[in-house]
């Protein structure tokens, strides 16, 4: 009995174990010590839907909730040296990117993820929420070429979209204008324009080059956001991973991220870190109503 249970909750089915297709996600980010955003928040996003999580890293970064205080960026040749080592081996279902720093570790990663047929989420990180730069200010244009339009789906914040589209987005409408420009003409296959930067509702805009959707929830009154660009990012990778469909998987993306704003501890002596566990035990339990 209970050894059944045991399984049921840590084990893939024999049809997944069958099929080779126990979902795999791989993050190529920077880290967060603080465990609030990075690497750490990616990988305990996709261990919350139930995906095994794989790593690469790009740069050290020594922040917490307060800020970020030094950066070193890992050396070009590890760099290389970590996507041979994790491609050679287990080929993941979904590929996350976040920080990637400088134009030279954007062409290494574009490189190898141009030959690979996988769902490809690009979260275009550029600046921390203290106002950090976490990128080169040239990469930007090096983010735009090589990487964007390999992406699956790209999910800029709103100063993100503006800087990829060269254009001011604060409004519904200018969502509307860069989610058009970034598919169109930046060509990424979609996008989700997050506007968790405007004022009232939590509003974000999903473009697939055809049609729009919205997705809205109230907004969270809470100083602790640390990282939700990243988790919501880590939970797209996670359903793509396990074969939703991609507006399916940002709808859950964005369950996620509002169950973990919503159950914050306040952990920190700043912008602290959102909850990854809230959505399992929240949809666990009304599951077991
Ligand atoms: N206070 C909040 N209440 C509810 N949702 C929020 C809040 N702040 C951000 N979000 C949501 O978190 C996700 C990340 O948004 P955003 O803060 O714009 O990204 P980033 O962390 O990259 O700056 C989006 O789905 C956004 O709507
Ligand atoms: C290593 C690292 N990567 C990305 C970010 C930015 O995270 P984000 O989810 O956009 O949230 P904020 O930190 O801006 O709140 C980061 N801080 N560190």
């Amino acid at each position: 009995m209970m050894e059944s249970s045991i399984k049921e909750i840590f084990y893939p089915s024999e049809e997944e174990i069958k099929m080779n297709r126990f979902p795999v996600a791989l993050t190529i980010a920077g880290t967060d010590p603080t465990g609030g955003a990075g690497i750490q928040a990616d990988l305990k996003t996709f261990q919350e839907l139930e995906v095994y999580g794989m790593s690469i890293l790009t740069s050290v970064v020594a922040q917490n909730t307060q800020g970020v205080s030094d950066i070193h960026h890992l050396p070009l040749s590890m760099l290389a040296a970590q996507l041979e080592s994790v491609f050679s081996d287990i080929q993941p279902h979904a590929i996350k990117t976040g920080m990637i720093a400088t134009a030279e570790m954007m062409e290494i990663v574009a490189s190898r993820i141009k030959s690979k047929q996988t769902q490809y989420i690009m979260d275009p990180v550029m600046v921390a929420t203290s106002g950090h730069h976490l990128i080169d200010e040239q990469a930007v244009a090096s983010l735009k070429e090589s990487l964007l339009p390999l992406a699956t789906v790209v999910t800029p914040n709103l100063p993100e979209a503006e800087a990829l589209t060269g254009s001011p987005v604060k409004t519904v409408d200018d969502m509307r204008e860069a989610a058009k420009v970034i598919v169109h003409d930046l060509g990424a296959g979609s996008v989700v324009v997050k506007g968790g930067h405007m004022e009232g509702d939590a509003f974000d805009l999903f473009y697939d080059g055809f049609s729009f959707h919205e997705l809205i929830t109230p907004r969270i009154n809470t100083r602790h956001t640390h990282g939700t660009g990243c988790t919501f990012s880590a939970a797209i990778a996670a359903e793509l991973a396990k074969g939703y469909t991609l507006l399916d998987a940002v709808k859950t993306a964005k369950q996620f991220i509002q169950l973990a704003i919503e159950h914050t501890w306040g952990l920190g002596k700043g912008n602290g870190p959102t909850n990854h566990m809230a959505h399992r035990r929240v949809k666990g339990a009304a599951k077991n109503d």
